[in-house]
């Protein structure tokens, strides 16, 4: 589980907005100018409210005329203010749905681009947190958000200006009083400031558990273990549902804090002008103005008080994402050289997984010629699943080099890359799709007579005919029924419509019962014919006819060669042989 929200330091308004900018990519300048309109909005509002001074003294004066070209200038203001305002939240939505949709997609292009070593390391919750929560939380609120936020800034700080000309205690007290409340407020919720990385922490764990407990279900009732993982889910939700609970009374007591604060300012105003108009100091139309000015910006700073937990929400969702964006793909070069040969090498390679301090791979050389059948053998834990992801440039090795006819793969994008690999696992991942588009995927401008020419091939034709809508069943409505030897012979006929020129097999067959071994043997016979190919095998009868076995232990190759070759050494493979033979 990823550690979330706790490297990124907090940042202040501005930071937010560059960040805001950043995330709204090609729609930054239509948030510009939403945020310029809400500015706008704001200064005039503000302006609006300061023609009471004048209005008020006015009507004070008793003249005998009414101030019909203040009246008039006030209505102006309000409408205006109204208008833009309309204007910036019509804007404001429709670009956020607009940025919602850009967003996920740059993160779907991010999730592609990644190293797969680095997607590994995010759980399925954490993923989820961020491509559902994470981008609503920040698109949903970032127009209106920092729009309310200026606008509780700049209304109360226009009018201190304006009061500054009129009487400058007062200007001072409002000064004090309500925009000196924010910075108290702020330095208040930072004490609350770890509570949204732990809420979603909580979640990310909640939501993490609760996939696996759902997609592990079958295997939890086979080996009773239902109560005892609910229990580890039960302990999720508990941790989430208190985590939750502590954030709503930590966030209750600083707004409740900050609400007393506002209004305690309204009184001291209050107190501070009466005390001047008695003194004969103040014009009582003067104070009128200000107690109006005061109840009117009141509200506003009332409200950020519960903004800026969504604001916190906002950083938070910010951080996971801002993270997740900044992995770097694996380096290319820009113009790689064309792939023309087959023989993939390993020069001297060394590799251990990220955070860890053994190399996992530890000078590894060796060369897999071009249409040839290559064993890796060894003892479980010994790295042979590593030889075979680095080849997919899983992630890169820390020093040395691999190669696929003689160009470096660290200069390979996986868009190059991938087209030459075919892979085969024992753990065969089907979509909640129909079966056609399951084998389709491999190759998308295939016709109909490629799929099922490749159905053919690998064994599995008769076998989806016999689905009530063929080849257009979808997978969950038969999933149950597949075995597990019929869903490989499906992966192997994406793989065979793949047609790509090296294949990686991970043991396919040693979970399976004799007879679907046999068909799914044929299969991967067929597919592999005329290709180069690699093997990862712990049942070595199945591989007895390699052009070469590598025997893999403790990240090296201890031995190498053909099968009679290697029992004659005597050495670590002929004690594996005899070990799997039966007495
Ligand atoms: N993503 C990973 N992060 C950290 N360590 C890993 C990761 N994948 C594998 N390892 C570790 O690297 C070592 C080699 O693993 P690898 O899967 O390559 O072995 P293997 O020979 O294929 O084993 P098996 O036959 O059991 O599949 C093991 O100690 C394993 O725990």
């Amino acid at each position: 589980m990823l550690k979330i929200g706790s490297s990124v330091p907090r940042c202040p308004m501005v930071n937010l907005y560059r960040t805001l900018i950043k995330v709204a990519g090609s729609y930054a300048p239509q948030l510009q100018r939403s945020l310029g309109l809400s500015l706008l909005a704001s200064i005039i509002q503000g302006c609006t409210l300061a023609l009471l001074f004048p209005l008020l003294d006015a009507l004070a004066s008793f003249q005998e005329q009414l101030p019909g070209r203040l009246l008039v200038l006030m209505a102006g203001g309000t409408v205006l203010e109204a208008l833009l305002r309309w204007r910036e939240l019509d804007f404001g939505w429709r670009t956020s749905i607009e940025v919602t949709h850009e967003l996920r997609i740059r993160l779907g292009e991010q999730l592609r681009q990644m190293p797969q070593e680095d997607l590994n390391r995010y759980q399925s919750g954490d993923l989820n947190l961020i491509l559902s929560s994470d981008v609503a939380d920040l698109v949903l609120w970032m127009g209106s958000i920092v729009s309310l936020i200026l606008q509780a800034i700049v209304v109360p700080s226009t009018l201190v200006l304006v009061t500054l000309w009129v009487d400058w205690r007062l200007a001072i007290a409002l000064l004090i009083t309500l925009p000196g409340a924010i910075p108290f407020y702020r330095q208040l919720r930072r004490h609350a400031a770890t509570e949204m990385p732990q809420m979603a922490q909580a979640d990310a764990i909640a939501t993490s558990r609760l996939i696996e407990y759902v997609q592990g279900l079958p295997v939890l009732r086979a080996h009773q273990q239902v109560g005892q993982q609910s229990d580890r889910l039960q302990a999720a939700l508990q941790h989430q549902r208190q985590i939750q609970i502590d954030s709503q009374d930590r966030t209750t007591r600083p707004t409740l804090l900050l609400a007393g604060m506002v209004q305690a300012s309204l009184c001291l105003i209050l107190s501070l002008g009466i005390s001047l108009v008695w003194l004969q100091d103040l014009k009582i139309s003067t104070l009128m103005a200000i107690i109006v000015i005061v109840v009117c910006c009141s509200d506003p700073l009332t409200y950020l008080a519960g903004l800026t937990t969504l604001f916190d929400l906002m950083e938070s969702a910010l951080e996971r994402v801002e993270h997740l964006m900044a992995i770097c793909p694996l380096p290319v070069a820009p113009k790689p050289k064309i792939i023309t040969d087959y023989t993939i090498t390993f020069d001297h390679v060394y590799f251990r997984y990220r955070g860890q301090e053994n190399w996992i791979l530890n000078d590894v050389s060796l060369e897999l010629p071009e249409r040839s059948f290559t064993a890796l053998v060894g003892p479980s834990g010994s790295g042979k699943t590593t030889i075979a992801r680095l080849i997919s440039r899983y992630a890169d090795p820390q020093s040395g080099t691999l190669a696929m006819g003689g160009v470096n793969l660290q200069t390979l994008s996986p868009a190059i890359l991938m087209p030459h690999l075919a892979a085969v696992f024992q753990d065969v991942y089907l979509f909640n799709d129909t079966i056609y588009n399951n084998i389709r995927m491999a190759k998308p401008v295939a016709s109909d007579a490629d799929v099922i020419a490749a159905a053919k091939i690998a064994n599995c034709h008769g076998l989806i005919q016999r689905f009530p809508q063929g080849y257009h069943t979808r997978v969950g409505e038969v999933g149950g029924a597949l075995s597990g030897g019929e869903r490989q012979r499906i992966s192997i006929a994406r793989a065979i419509l793949k047609d790509a020129p090296i294949i990686l097999l991970d043991e396919p067959t040693s979970a399976l019962d004799a007879e679907s071994e046999v068909l799914v043997q044929h299969a991967i016979d067929r597919l592999v014919a005329d290709k180069t190919v690699v093997v990862i095998a712990h049942r070595l009868s199945t591989i007895v006819g390699a052009d070469q076995i590598l025997v893999v232990q403790a990240g090296k190759i201890i031995e190498r060669g053909t099968h009679s070759e290697l029992l004659n050494q005597k050495g670590a493979y002929s004690q594996m042989w005899w070990s799997q033979q039966p007495q």
